[in-house]
């Protein structure tokens, strides 16, 4: 510990704004109200396969840092695991409350994964040590998920109350430790008390071979086999055998009813009937859907899986998704009442069913929100990613299509699929899959870092884009969007934007403007039809849309904003219009 200690004053390399900035790439976020991901190493996300035998609800990797401490165990010392990876994976079991989360480190000769104690992280202990049987009882809440594990986030990941999965010396053991409690055995269901509706759930990540986000590799856990893998798209697993081979842990051991069947409590798709679909997105198609028991009508949106793969690969992206989704509870949130399987081992999210989302009504309506309305919009948001940022939550994909609007006001954030807690690593978004238009400057410039400042720009495109009713920059690659921002808001400087000259993403000929002409497309009055916005109004666009992140407007700030409380007050969520649904087609 003592040593540890000292190892770690010795990575101590850089102060950064108030950040402590450690060699092993863990940056301890600053007493301040911007949170920073404390993690910098190049960490890339791998995605985890699983097949239908292991029904295994979720599991995300994050490659640590050479000795990650809170994850590796003194086996792991060893050399570490064959990716340097530490791997977080989470059964969500069928019980009242908590999330079953293991959190498993993986050695080049084996894995182990440990139930980790939320109180060890608070207490800064850095010593995994292995959770007593029946240890942790604790309430599941957010800060309890594996999402929130850096120093100033309570936990480190949640611990499983009763169950401790360990995989070593090439065998998987799985111990129990209050098999009543959240039982998860194959067949078995469980039950869920977060959302209305439907309560039982069991949620698992199928038969699931996939592609990683970086398209690399895997984890994968195939019945008796867990390895890992190359899932890159363009790679045929079987070429992969060789490498394959030294990276395999046989998990022949785990005894049958130990095994983590979760699919088996799932409920069956057929339990919706499905009336049409909604939308299709780029990771699943989205369907209107009638639960037959109860008559509730929900959305329902089906993973997508890697077609390439016959085994059907499970997208990351959707493991996260579901994962912070189960997690999250705030009615600007959309709602994940349960998971459900189709007989093809499809997975599908069934969450509240909401009418519009901003972007389609947006372009139904043709004449913008009024102000009191965007401001009810705009409070609901933001009270939705504070609540996001206080739990140590980035969206990273808010714009209008992500969200979501019902015949009750009711603005909630959806798509999670980008979502990742603070303590993930920049990961340069990809211009096919994600819109450039509500992206933070300092990612469209490769910032190393960024914060909750990039959810922040995104919210400060979604209100000029309610007030005028059209996209603010409307970008068609990386380059032109900054030219469309720099032209409007003028060309940053170091003066203005501390750190600017050294971003990477400096090289392009940018024009160089140096004036704001945001007042001019929202302007105090106008006599041509022109959106206008008081000089509050003004203000609170301007913050948001401030280049340096640092000086950026916070969530909390500006729900405290004075634009609220002057006339025209928000239109309360009663008074919002309602708007027929644009989707009741019945198949
Ligand atoms: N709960 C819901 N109720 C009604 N419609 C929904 C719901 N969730 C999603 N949708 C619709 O489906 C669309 C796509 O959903 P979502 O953004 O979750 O999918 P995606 O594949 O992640 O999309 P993207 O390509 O934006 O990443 C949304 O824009 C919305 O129109």
């Amino acid at each position: 510990m003592e040593s540890k200690n000292r190892d770690k004053e010795h990575q101590l390399v850089e102060v950064q704004r108030g950040a402590k900035l450690y060699q092993d790439g863990v940056q301890h976020p600053p007493e301040k109200k911007r949170k920073f991901s404390p993690m910098l190493w190049d960490v890339e996300d791998r995605e985890i396969r699983i097949s239908s035998k292991n029904r295994v609800v979720s599991a995300t990797t994050i490659l640590s840092p050479p000795m990650a401490p809170s994850t590796m165990s003194s086996n792991d010392e060893s050399g570490g695991c064959v990716l340097n990876s530490s791997i977080s994976l989470d059964l969500v079991h069928g019980s009242d409350f908590p999330m079953a989360d293991q959190s498993i480190s993986l050695s080049a000769s084996g894995c182990k994964a440990q139930a980790l104690h939320q109180e060890q992280s608070e207490a800064g202990d850095q010593d995994d040590s292995m959770v007593e049987d029946g240890e942790f009882v604790h309430e599941r809440t957010i800060s309890m998920s594996r999402w929130a594990f850096d120093s100033d986030s309570p936990s480190l990941i949640c611990a499983s109350d009763d169950e401790e999965i360990i995989l070593e010396n090439r065998a998987l053991v799985t111990k129990r430790s209050s098999p009543e409690s959240g039982e998860f055995l194959p067949g078995g269901s469980g039950h869920r008390t977060r959302s209305s509706g439907s309560d039982e759930i069991g949620l698992a990540g199928g038969a699931s071979v996939g592609e990683s986000e970086d398209g690399d590799q895997a984890v994968v856990m195939d019945g008796d086999r867990t390895y890992l893998s190359d899932a890159d798209n363009n790679h045929d697993d079987t070429d992969d055998e060789n490498n394959r081979e030294h990276q395999e842990f046989e998990v022949s051991s785990l005894p049958a009813r130990q095994s983590i069947n979760m699919l088996d409590s799932c409920r069956s798709v057929f339990e919706y009937e499905r009336l049409n679909k909604i939308n299709e997105g780029t990771y699943g198609v989205v369907y209107r859907a009638r639960d037959t028991k109860t008559g509730e009508i929900v959305a329902l949106k089906k993973v997508k899986m890697n077609k390439q793969d016959s085994d059907g690969g499970f997208p990351l992206t959707s493991l996260r998704e579901i994962n912070i989704l189960l997690s999250l509870n705030h009615t600007s949130v959309v709602g994940v009442k349960e998971v459900v399987m189709d007989d093809d081992n499809s997975i599908f999210m069934v969450m509240e069913y909401m009418e519009h989302d901003l972007k389609g009504l947006m372009e139904a309506r043709k004449r913008p929100f009024s102000t009191s309305e965007v401001k009810c919009l705009m409070l609901q948001l933001l009270e939705g990613v504070k609540y996001l940022h206080d739990n140590w939550i980035l969206h990273r994909d808010l714009k209008t299509s992500n969200l979501l609007f019902n015949n009750k006001g009711e603005l909630k954030i959806c798509d999670f699929g980008l979502s990742r807690q603070y303590g993930s690593p920049l990961k340069p978004y990809t211009p096919l899959v994600v819109t450039l238009w509500y992206r933070a400057p300092e990612l469209l410039l490769g910032a190393k870092q960024y914060s909750t400042a990039i959810d922040m720009w995104s919210i400060g495109c979604i209100m000029a884009e309610m007030l005028a009713n059209e996209p603010l920059f409307r970008g068609n690659s990386e380059v032109n969007q900054l030219d469309k921002i720099f032209r409007t808001l003028g060309t940053p400087s170091e003066k203005i934007w501390h750190g600017f000259s050294e971003l990477p993403g400096l090289k392009a000929n940018f024009v160089k403007q140096p004036y704001n002409l945001l007042r001019k497309k929202f302007p105090a009055a106008s006599f041509t039809g022109t959106t206008v916005l008081s000089e509050l109004g003004f203000d609170l666009l301007n913050r948001l849309l401030t280049y340096d992140p640092e000086m950026r407007i916070t969530a909390d700030e500006a729900l405290e904003h004075d634009w609220f409380r002057e006339v025209p007050l928000p239109t309360s969520k009663d008074f919002m219009p309602t708007f027929p649904p644009l989707h009741t087609v019945v198949r």
